[in-house]
């Protein structure tokens, strides 16, 4: 698939800290951050003039879904775009909170586990050609996925038999399963829910969600960018090596665990190469694929310098040349540093604490925010990228489309709904308009619902 669609789903973890002592429940701290949705768009699920979904289910963990984005910096960019979006949102509720009596702080964290062990996710999602037989392609894909936390991961402390340890994951401990039905019951890695919003007779969405949320837009990069060409690889039918693993779940907390790339992963083939060696046989893969098809994008070059780059640092163990690029390499430098200068253990509350506030959202609190001001975080955006996805949709899918749509209805006040397909006006005559085409980036039907919208009912 020579382009193809991309969509991030983020939940962020959220805590209320009152300075008065006066507690807020978690559920209570969500509803207050979205007051100013459901003010304007009467729902606690609504689309933004951007195309991005927000929402809040049931819990408390806040979702900011982006738009369908078919590039990889402008689907970068419109992620980074949700963190804006919640900024403004905990600025608003603090004042609010302020005026009804409440002193407190409201923290957004873009993590997977909260204090009590609760897991939230950070979905991808990748449109793919129904033709591909879907076994198949979870069986090439599934090895590359478990493996894919050396790359990728956000690095984590868990306590393994009385000893907290640094890991590569926060979400290899919460997953349960290797392909399911069900996102929260059996966490599995990849969801099979058939839901492809586009034309089901040639599409599906593949919906990844063992991914750790990523801090660093280049951990971002290389994410999703060597996910889409490891997709590319099976998507063309070329030999591909069977590395099915025994047993995945085990293998991704092994991997996790040790933090070595060292660990051996039964395949069932009954080879017993380590992480790192499965590492390398994929990337020789798709190294191979891209010198015979060529590069489809303009960062698939960087992409590969960077994922041989990492699988070199830990195969070496030095990581210093990750340590600006990698979440979990960026977040090991600054706890063991912290650690060592302070004569601390992992197991002390205020490494704890450091693990925490890597992930906070707020670029002057937030730690990898402070190290990339430092200059010891790399970026991949021009920062005006984030505030142009802030107001705007991309400009080459159907958002632009949604985001026509949406802003006509507001402009003219009328009553209206809409979801990834579906562009409803409910007001007179009304209709509702099917846009299955992901990758359209005009609809004459629904121009003519935004004439009506401007015509006197
Ligand atoms: N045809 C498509 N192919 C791939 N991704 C798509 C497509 N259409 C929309 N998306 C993306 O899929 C994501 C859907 O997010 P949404 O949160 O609504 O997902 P969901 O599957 O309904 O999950 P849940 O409601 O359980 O969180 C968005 O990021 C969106 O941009
Ligand atoms: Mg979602």
């Amino acid at each position: 698939m020579d382009r193809r669609i991309f969509g991030l789903e983020t939940e962020f973890g959220l805590n209320y800290v009152p300075s008065d002592g006066r507690r807020l429940t978690p559920e209570d701290a969500a509803r207050h951050l979205f007051r100013p949705v459901v003010a304007w768009g009467r729902s606690s699920n609504v689309f933004l003039n951007n195309g991005s979904r927000l929402y809040l289910d049931v819990g408390s963990h806040p979702e900011y879904a982006t738009a369908e984005c078919d590039q990889l910096l402008q689907l970068i960019a419109h992620d980074r775009a949700g963190e804006t979006v919640m900024l403004d949102l905990v600025e608003q509720a603090e004042e609010q909170l302020l005026e009804e009596g409440h002193e407190g702080r409201l923290f957004l964290f873009k993590n997977n586990v909260d204090s009590a062990g609760n897991s939230y996710g950070c979905h991808e999602n990748y449109l793919i050609p129904r033709k591909v037989e879907f076994k198949r392609l979870a069986d090439m894909l599934i090895p590359f996925l478990v493996t894919r936390q050396l790359l990728c991961g956000a690095g984590h402390l868990v306590q393994i038999e009385d000893e907290t340890k640094f890991v590569f994951s926060q979400r290899a401990d919460h997953m349960w399963e290797g392909v399911s039905s069900a996102t929260t019951r059996s966490r599995p890695i990849i969801n099979t829910r058939d839901e492809p919003h586009a034309d089901a007779q040639y599409h599906r969405r593949l919906h990844v969600i063992v991914g750790d949320s990523s801090m660093s837009e280049t951990t971002q990069l290389l994410k999703i960018g060597a996910t889409d060409l490891v997709l590319r690889l099976i998507e063309s039918g070329e030999i591909y090596h069977d590395l099915r693993l025994e047993n995945p779940i085990r293998s991704i907390r092994s991997i996790s665990h040790a933090f070595t790339g060292q660990t051996v992963v039964r395949l069932m083939s009954g080879d017993e190469p380590t992480a790192l060696q499965l590492q390398w046989k994929i990337l020789e893969l798709v190294k191979g694929f891209v010198a015979r098809h060529g590069a489809h994008h303009d960062q698939v070059e960087r992409v590969l310098e960077l994922w041989e780059r990492v699988l070199v640092a830990v195969e070496s163990q030095n990581f210093s040349l990750i340590d600006q690029d990698i979440d979990w390499a960026i977040k090991h430098k600054l706890i063991t540093g912290y650690a060592a200068k302070n004569n601390l253990g992992l197991d002390s509350h205020r490494i704890a604490q450091l693990n925490l506030t890597y992930h906070d959202i707020d670029p002057t609190r937030g730690l990898f925010h402070l190290l990339r001001r430092r200059g010891l975080a790399s970026s991949v955006l021009d920062p005006q990228a984030i505030a142009d996805a802030v107001e705007n949709p991309p400009a080459t899918t159907r958002a632009a489309i949604r985001s026509k749509f949406i802003r006509a209805a507001r402009e003219t006040g009328r009553r209206y709904s809409t979801d990834w397909v579906h562009m409803k006006y409910e007001e007179g005559e009304g209709g509702v308009v099917l846009c299955k085409d992901p990758f359209a980036t005009t609809n004459s039907a629904v121009d003519e619902l935004i004439e009506m919208m401007r015509r006197p009912v």
